[in-house]
């Protein structure tokens, strides 16, 4: 309820956060004032205390909102301490730690070369590269264990929310190491020397950034500009045992609207810093062990040598496709065979939750949502965004017109809801805490204006969370007749997903939808 209350706050903006406050701090201290040893002001403390560490993780300070009574004497920690303590109590799992014995060929050389720059302090700077399946993630989090097992600090950080939130502690880099997110070469990490953060960051013994291929070149070298700062060294990333990694097969760098060329040029392969790593590789596809000549297939396709016709296009294995006639019946046989149990109603409908129909584009991604919450049993409830222009003399004019709009990065203005119906995330609310941006959840409840929902997969897995509506904007760079902000449920549908959100993802069961030709070969392999 406190995180609840934070974030309201944030995305809400309430027009009285004070009355807000009164209203339910009875409420939000039920759990404090249980605890027969804490006083009403130490309780008023915690619960102050606890709210201002949810807005701090969200950029906002406690102080801003006016909540804390004249003369109330409210000793906040400072947040990076927060942080810090926060780094030091991460549970190392007996699994990870075990799993260093489990560790293949490949991973075992990588672990040993890394570990022993780490603990010999000679430090190095190290690319793991290995198609999608290899064991990356394995591999980081055997090393988080080992480093953190032994009293260091290890940071585990990855480009996307939803990469980072299955690393043990793990942070999008962009906030760990305050990366602007409109970064552009030369810009830097608002980290300032003096802060108990930049002491962290210093103290680190390891950093990990997992899907550095995803990052602006831009991005990683104001990391290293940030570590040679604080460290005063000239060396790469001023010293520090930094493993960056990921699959240059994957999709790389979005530079919205940019050619193909900007979006190579913005690659880390093209920054000075690429030819210094340490490349380190790893090549058994453990995920797809079973099936050597797929994971071959796979893989010519991720490098672009699968043979193409004239036209360029590829051929995929007839055992792979699905038979059809017409458009409408290649889609009905599609979802027939991608979610069986809405054919027979006594079927199980929560295996849904670990499956997906990926397409290319969110038009079609709509389509599909929208046919098979039709099709899903239970009653819908329908959730209007209110949507408003920033100069309010445009709204009377525009208001119709914003209700159409379907940029690519807000919920529908129309959601159709039911409940255990599958729906993934589109911001990052709170990503220590498993809810990023591409988090997929289930739905437990529909309340009018909070939305019950479970996490449906990660290290969060079954944690029951609320979410409200916030207000979100359009890209700044996507081409609007006029600057808007929705107010909605940050969430969609996902019985259908574009492949680009499916990456970083963990499916059981996928079934692409191939309307068109996909738009790369690294595009087509993010989804095989
Ligand atoms: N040495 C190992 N022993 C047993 N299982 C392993 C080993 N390495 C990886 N795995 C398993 O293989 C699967 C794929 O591994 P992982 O997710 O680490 O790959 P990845 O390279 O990070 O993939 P992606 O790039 O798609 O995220 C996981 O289920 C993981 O637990």
């Amino acid at each position: 309820m406190r995180r609840l209350f934070a974030t309201l706050l944030v995305y809400s903006c309430p027009n009285d956060p004070k009355a807000l406050w009164q209203n339910f701090e009875s409420s939000m201290s039920e759990d404090f004032a249980k605890c027969s040893a804490m006083t009403s002001t130490q309780v008023k403390r915690n619960v102050l205390q606890q709210i201002d560490g949810f807005l701090q993780s969200m950029g906002k300070s406690i102080h801003s909102y006016n909540l804390i009574p004249i003369g109330f004497s409210y000793e906040n920690i400072d947040n990076e301490t927060r942080e810090l303590r926060a780094e030091r109590n991460i549970v190392i799992s007996e699994i990870d730690l075990n799993s260093i014995q489990l560790l293949n060929e490949k991973q075992k050389k990588a672990f040993v070369v890394i570990s022993e720059r780490i603990y010999s302090d000679r430090p190095d700077v190290f690319f793991i590269d290995g198609p999608g399946g290899t064991g990356k993630t394995f591999l980081y989090r055997a090393l988080l264990a080992d480093v953190r097992s032994k009293g260091y600090l290890a940071l585990a950080t990855a480009t996307s929310g939803i990469a980072a939130s299955i690393l043990p502690g793990g942070r999008t880099a962009h906030s760990r190491f305050k990366i602007p997110i409109d970064i552009f070469d030369g810009a830097t990490c608002r980290v300032s020397k003096q802060t108990s953060l930049a002491a962290m960051i210093k103290e680190a013994k390891l950093i990990i950034w997992d899907e550095a291929p995803m990052a602006k070149k831009a991005a990683i070298e104001a990391l290293d500009d940030l570590l040679r700062d604080l460290m005063n060294s000239e060396e790469i990333f001023g010293g520090k045992v930094v493993v960056l990694g990921g699959d240059f097969r994957q999709t790389l760098p979005v530079v919205r609207k940019g050619t193909k060329a900007e979006m190579i040029n913005a690659c880390l392969i093209n920054s000075p810093l690429w030819h210094k790593l340490e490349k380190l590789q790893l090549i058994e596809n453990m995920r797809a062990k079973l099936d050597p000549l797929f994971t071959q297939f796979l893989l010519r396709i991720g490098d672009g040598t699968q043979e193409t016709n004239e036209n360029d296009i590829v051929k995929l294995p007839s055992s792979i496709i699905v038979n059809y006639n017409n458009e409408t019946d290649a889609i009905e046989k599609l979802i027939n065979i991608v979610y069986p149990e809405f054919k027979d109603p006594s079927n199980k409908l929560y295996c849904s939750q670990n499956r997906a129909i990926l397409t290319t584009k969110n038009n079609f991604v709509d389509e599909i949502n929208d046919q098979l919450i039709k099709k899903f049993p239970g009653d819908l409830t329908e959730y209007l965004s209110y949507d408003e222009t920033l100069n309010e003399n445009h709204q009377s004019e525009y208001i119709d017109l914003l209700n159409t709009l379907t940029p690519s990065n807000l919920p529908p203005h129309r959601l159709l809801l039911k409940s255990n119906a599958p729906i993934i995330l589109l911001r990052n609310l709170d990503p220590a805490e498993g809810l990023c941006n591409g988090t997929r959840l289930i739905i437990k409840s529909l309340s009018k204006n909070v939305i019950c929902a479970k996490i449906a997969v990660g290290d969060f897995c079954g944690k029951e969370v609320f979410i409200h509506r916030i207000s979100l904007q359009p890209p700044s760079d996507e081409q609007y007749p006029v600057p808007y902000k929705r107010t909605q449920f940050p969430i969609r549908l996902c019985f259908a997903m574009t492949i680009n959100k499916a990456q970083g993802q963990t499916l059981d069961f996928v079934g692409i939808y191939l309307k068109e030709p996909v738009f790369s070969h690294g595009q087509l392999y993010v989804a095989l």
